[in-house]
């Protein structure tokens, strides 16, 4: 059985801040992990080789689910973005190294392939309707099935997933958080406009999705709803701040468009309430801040019961070791619903060799053995470390929101 013998925790910054967890075996074989958590980056670091390292050299690789339980049950202090994204390291690198000793791509040992792909969504975006409407004809000529459309506001000087890239997203943008100012107002009288124009220039048979972002109370949630009904929009995502899982009744009351919600939890425990009350349709949770792909399995299982499907997160501070194992798990298992895809930068991918490809409108994780991923280990330490905040928002008179 392969003994691990070592295990570095390595950040690096190839254009954003990356975390990652290498365990090495006495056999020789390596695994990798994801452990970035953006702009609390050094906290999951230090989580990790301060408190979790010790506790991994001497044991077997292969007892993945009890090292699992070790470092939940074992932390005392269980769940938490911080803790969450810790044993997400771990459990991807092991499963990664089972993989290798198999001689088998990660998909195979969680049942083999369910599809031939993973669809995924691109991010258009612009300043203005048109602009974005561009970008989302654009995406459509590279041979995306689903887009996400996310615009300026008029009288807004900034907004969440509106890019001064055009393709290359990273809100993580200051070394102390970039205060925003946000108008609900302004907000829910655009982007009915934006659907309107989408399905004008783009007809019927692409789906459309919107990030809501945590920034509307239920009430207002449940009007953007109504509001894109005639759009048929494949879902609306973070409607209202998550931790309200009851807010979801009220919106759910008032409208047939899809929710997705997620991408902030951190265990089962988070998103149970929604889940078997039937109040979203897409769960977002991630193998990277939801415990790895050992928890991440046991949420999509419980999801499936309520015909909820999958619809991981996966924005650019996610590493493609994260990438790489929810397409593993998005093709094995029956519920996968849509995995979002933004594309990481030339340096990231660089530092992050992956197998993963994109044709068709789908990722396909390919067939190396374990995750089909590395950390170039030279070339990340020449990405040295720099804080950067995500930026925070303020309403027009000053009060703190959500961003
Ligand atoms: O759906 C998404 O991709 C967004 O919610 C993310 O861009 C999110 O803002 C970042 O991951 C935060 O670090
Ligand atoms: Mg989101």
């Amino acid at each position: 059985m392969p003994k691990i013998v070592s295990a570095r925790v390595i950040v690096t910054s190839p254009g954003r801040n990356f975390v990652t967890l290498k365990i090495a075996c006495d056999d020789g074989t390596t695994g990798v992990g994801d452990a970035t958590l953006n702009g609390r980056e050094l906290a999951v670091a230090s989580y990790l080789a301060d408190h979790v390292v010790p506790c991994l050299i001497g044991r077997d690789a292969h007892r993945i689910e009890d090292i699992w339980q070790y470092l939940y049950k074992g932390a005392y202090w269980r769940r938490g973005p911080v803790t969450m994204a810790a044993i997400a390291a771990v459990d991807m690198a092991l499963w990664d190294i089972k993989g290798k000793v198999a001689g088998l791509p990660l998909y195979q040992l969680l049942g083999g392939a369910s599809r031939d792909g993973c669809m995924v969504y691109g991010h258009a975006n612009g300043t203005t309707i048109a602009e974005t409407i561009e970008a989302a004809l654009d995406y459509r000529r590279q041979g995306y099935k689903a887009i996400r459309l996310q615009c300026g506001v008029p009288g807004m000087a900034s907004t969440y997933g509106v890019s001064k890239d055009r393709y290359f997203y990273e809100p993580a943008d200051n070394d102390l958080p970039t205060e925003n100012i946000w108008s609900t107002a302004k907000y829910l009288r655009v982007v009915p406009e934006l659907f309107a124009a989408a399905r004008e220039a783009l007809g019927w048979d692409v789906h459309l999705l919107h990030d809501v972002h945590h920034r509307l109370t239920p009430i207002e949630a449940a009007r953007l709803g109504k509001d894109l009904e005639p759009y048929r929009p494949f879902w609306i995502e973070d409607a209202t701040p998550a931790e309200d899982q009851e807010a979801f009744r009220l919106i759910r009351q008032h409208t047939t468009t899809p929710l997705a919600v997620g991408e902030i939890f951190s265990s089962v425990w988070d998103c149970k309430t929604l889940i078997e009350n039937r109040l979203i349709d897409y769960i977002r949770a991630t193998v990277l801040h939801a415990g790895g792909i050992t928890h991440m399995r046991q949420i999509a299982s419980l999801a499936d019961l309520y015909q909820i499907r999958t619809g991981c997160h996966g924005a650019t501070d996610l590493s493609p070791v994260t990438m790489a194992a929810a397409l593993h798990l998005g093709l094995a298992i029956p519920n996968f619903g849509i995995q979002e895809y933004m594309r990481h930068t030339a340096e990231t991918d660089a530092v992050f060799p992956h197998a993963y490809r994109f044709a068709d409108g789908m990722l396909h994780p390919g067939d190396a053995p374990g995750l089909g991923v590395d950390i170039d280990e030279e070339l990340a330490d020449s990405f040295p470390y720099a804080r950067a905040y995500l930026p925070v928002n303020r309403l027009e008179d000053g009060t703190m929101w959500s961003w």
